[in-house]
This record gives C-alpha cells, structure tokens and sequence, in this order.
C-alpha cells in the first residue's frame, strides 16, 4: 500500500518550490492533494494537473495566508471537496533578503505575517477540524536550516523559521491527546523561487555550495520524501521533532 493511501493532504504554497514538490509527492504516495496559493494560478493548475497524472484528485484555493480568515477558507474547501483533513504541510513563505539597519517596518511585517503568523493560523484551523474528525493526523511545518543558524540579510526571516519550529513543540504536546503528530523539517539552501536572485551571485552561491558536504545545493524534490514520511504513519511514534534536510550544511564546521 502506498504510504499516504487514503489520506487527504493540504499545502500551502504549494504552487511552487518545496510546496509543489511536497504537493505532487503526496500525490505520488496515494494522496488527493489541496493546495493553496497565493499569485500564479498558471503554476496552481500545472500542479493539479501533475497530481491527477499521479491519479489522485486535487485541489487548488488562492488565498494569502497572511489573512487569518484565509486558513478557516482553506479547511472549508478542502472538506468541501475531499470530505476531511488528514495532514496539512505548512509550507507558505517568503524571504526578502534585506540588511538589518535601514529595514522597513513593511518587510518586517509582512514576512512575520506570512512566515509565522501564516503558519500558525494554518495549523490551527488545521488541528481544529482534526480534532472535530476524531481520527487524529499529522502536521508538517517547513521551518529550515535558518531555525538554527543566521543570515545577514535575513533579520526578519530566522525568527520566522525558529517560530514554527517551536511551535510544532508545543502544537505536538498540545494534540497528542488528539493523536495529532507536528513534527519540522529544516530545509537547507534548496534552490527554489526563493532564492534565486541570492544565489544569482555565483560568489555567493560557490560559498554556500562548499559548505555542502553532500557537494550540491537541495532541489525541492529533496524535500518530498521526508516530508511524506513524517506526513505517513510509518512516523506514527514522531512527534515534536525536527528533520535536517540540508546535505549536511549545518553539522559541517570544519
Ligand atoms: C531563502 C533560503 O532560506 C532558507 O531557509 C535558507 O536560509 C537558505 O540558505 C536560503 O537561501
């Protein structure tokens, strides 16, 4: 049996980068697949297209999770279509590379409200109608890498990814009673939308690289496969935890 057989599995941002990737490897693990997305509805539907390839139904709900209204909507249509909520991967984010001094009050506000305050409605809305079906399940937050270390340019980013780390810490003490798994997954520098335009400077970018013991930045599709285990119930006694994916870049001082 394919380890998400059954299941319903929710993404946000789940039009491009890890999200899309964590989208269409649910697909291919056995579960119908809803995704949020907030800009390109062209990527959106390309997603959906790929998940029915996988032979699973699918979903795609525009909306900017920085508004709380938008988590409860995303739940709603989710239930509306595939009848439950089985596990929500919390992936929505943003970071806009900024030096720390002269930030705007803006970029500070809108990658909180996006990063964490998103992720947090998320899951909430969620465990909320988890806990409602009585049949528990499982939530995965993309934090990363960032959780652990800094950035120069990312004031306003690590604090986000260091946020939803925790709070899958005490989400996870707060539905084991619901039989509710929240577990991360820490990315590290996985070339995506993200980070293009970073990683544009080939300085910049052959620096990170070397700090790689695995030799290579991550692909998105590098994050497909932990995220459906901990998303399955092969992880059924994992909650509370964090899972490096990052070729090894944070162990590797020396
Ligand atoms: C944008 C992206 O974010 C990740 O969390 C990590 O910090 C990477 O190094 C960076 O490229």
């Amino acid at each position: 049996m394919k380890l998400l057989q059954g299941k319903t599995v929710l993404v946000t941002g789940g039009s491009t980068g890890i999200g899309r990737a964590a989208a269409i490897g649910a697909a291919k693990a056995g579960a119908d697949v809803a995704i949020n997305y907030r800009s390109s509805s062209a990527e959106a539907e390309s997603c959906i297209a790929e998940i029915e390839a996988a032979g699973q139904r699918g979903l795609a709900v525009q909306g900017d999770v920085a508004d709380p209204a938008v988590a409860g909507e995303f739940i709603a249509k989710a239930v509306e279509g595939f009848g439950k909520v089985d596990v929500m991967v919390s992936n929505a984010g943003i970071c806009p590379f900024h030096s720390f001094l002269d930030m705007p009050v803006e970029t500070v506000q809108r990658t909180m409200n996006v990063n964490l305050l998103g992720g947090y409605f998320m899951c909430q809305a969620a465990a909320r109608q988890m806990v409602e079906q009585g049949h528990g399940g499982a939530i995965v937050a993309v934090s990363s890498i960032s959780a652990l270390v800094g950035g120069e340019y990312q004031t306003h980013y690590t604090p986000t990814k260091a946020g939803l780390h925790s709070l899958m810490q005490s989400a996870a003490i707060a539905l084991g009673k619901h039989n509710i798994r929240c577990n991360s997954v820490l990315p590290g520098t996985i070339l995506t939308e993200i980070n293009k335009d970073d990683l544009a400077d080939m300085e910049k970018r052959a620096r990170m690289e070397a700090r790689i013991p695995l030799g290579r930045l991550g692909a998105a599709e590098d994050l497909a496969g932990p995220i459906v285990f901990l998303a399955s119930d092969m992880a059924s006694y994992v909650t509370g935890a964090a899972l490096l994916v990052d070729g090894g870049a944070f162990v590797n001082l020396q």
